[in-house]
């Protein structure tokens, strides 16, 4: 669907050579060159500026500073990236692309005044600086927040545009947001020292994409204030459409209770998760990394295990071991408590899917139909209304089917 006129934010309308009259709705790419010559940069404030990458890499794409305002409700939005992805985002700042859900919740800059005070505040934390705390209760499933991004930036930008151009543009991309923003981008946490912008990143920003899955760091004011766990209590749900992060509660939330995001992938022992942190320079004092020495090998042992039966099950439905149906069942029943005790609900995800492709594995349908819809729900819950995540699901759905199909024909 790369060529049809109606998604260009997803496609890269824009840099198609001999683009034909039908597309002519989708944004162009805008440089700093073609916005002088043409004197229009819309939907941009300002002429683009940019930078090439560093000579010493290989011919690279020209990065462009992007700056839009108003960005819901009155704020800013920077964006360094390149300009046929700038131009394949312009559909994402239209106010219009936020569905109402997004626009009603508490914490939505599009809200309208007087609704519900959101459901955290931000204070301080023992030894983790500030924090996100529940000022309610929030049930699974829960939208705890929305938010959106400051500061978008091409993930290339840090390795391929030398320091100096790349401190330029990073500073001049704060510059040109509001006043408010950039006051509150220069409260976010510092952990790594160094000049304060890039530490600002260095310890704030999380993954996000642009256009067909490219690779942008984001800035999220509010989203940046969780603290990380080992054990999370939310996981983060971004549109690519929107720019929105929504964060979601993934268990019960009790009033007083810090909300937690896990910074690494979930599921790691402590080693590994000590290692994964290192990236972000600061040693976890989560619940579970301070517990003691034989209370963190028991987790560690339970998460091995874990890792373990799904290793198991996979080459079970990949064929390259055999299994039977009583030992699938069995492991099943066991993921689920280790889940529990590691309270790793985001996990059930992956391992729903390969339970299921175990059990069609080994013929017992009834139960891979059951494992297919958990998991089913489970991706529409953590996908949202996203439908490209979901087609991998699809396809299993698909598969046993046809499975299914077949059992009743013979
Ligand atoms: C994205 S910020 C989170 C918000 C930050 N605590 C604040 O005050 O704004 C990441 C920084 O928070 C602190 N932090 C987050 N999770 C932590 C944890 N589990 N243990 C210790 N420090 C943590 C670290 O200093 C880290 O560099």
């Amino acid at each position: 669907d790369i060529l049809d006129p109606t998604v260009c934010s997803l496609g890269f309308h824009g840099s198609l050579p001999g683009i034909s009259p039908e597309f002519s709705a989708c944004p162009l790419p805008i440089d700093e060159d073609s916005a002088f010559d043409t004197g229009s940069f819309s939907p941009w404030k300002r002429r683009p500026y940019c930078v090439e990458p560093a000579q010493d890499d290989a011919p690279g794409p020209q990065f462009c500073l992007y700056t839009f305002e108003p960005f819901r409700g009155d704020q800013g939005l920077s964006v360094i990236t390149t300009p046929a992805l700038a131009a394949s985002m312009v559909d994402a700042l239209d106010d219009s692309v936020v569905p109402p859900k997004l626009r009603d919740h508490p914490s939505s800059f599009l809200v309208a005044e007087g609704q519900r005070s959101p459901a955290y505040v931000i204070k301080d934390v023992p030894k983790r600086g500030k924090g996100l705390v529940a000022q309610r209760p929030i049930k699974k499933w829960d939208v705890v927040l929305v938010d959106y991004p400051v500061l978008l930036t091409h993930m290339d930008v840090f390795g391929a545009v030398d320091d100096e151009s790349r401190a330029d543009l990073l500073e001049q991309a704060l510059q040109q947001l509001p006043k408010t923003q950039q006051d509150e981008v220069f409260s976010l946490a510092r952990s790594t020292g160094g000049e304060p912008i890039e530490d600002i990143l260095r310890t704030n920003i999380f993954g996000v994409e642009l256009g067909l899955e490219i690779p942008h760091s984001g800035l999220y004011p509010i989203g940046s204030r969780i603290n990380h766990n080992c054990s999370p209590n939310v996981f983060w749900r971004y549109s690519v459409k929107t720019l929105a992060v929504e964060v979601i509660a993934m268990r019960d939330i009790e009033v007083g209770e810090e909300i937690t995001q896990s910074y690494v992938p979930l599921g790691l022992s402590y080693k590994d998760r000590k290692e994964g942190l290192n990236n972000w320079s600061f040693t976890c004092t989560c619940p579970l990394c301070a517990a003691s020495k034989s209370q963190r090998a028991a987790s560690d042992n339970r998460r091995e295990r874990l890792l373990d039966i799904y290793h198991e099950l996979n080459d079970g439905a990949a064929g390259k071991i055999n299994l039977t149906e009583p030992a699938v069942m069995e492991m099943t029943s066991e993921m689920e408590e280790l889940i529990h005790d590691e309270k790793l609900e985001a996990q059930q995800l992956v391992y729903y899917g390969v339970v299921a492709r175990a059990f069609m594995r080994v013929g017992e349908l009834v139960a891979a139909r059951k494992y297919v819809e958990l998991c089913e729900d489970l991706w529409v819950r953590y996908a949202g209304d996203d439908q490209d995540y979901l087609a991998g699901m699809y396809q299993l759905r698909h598969e046993l089917t046809e499975r299914e199909k077949k059992a009743i024909g013979s």
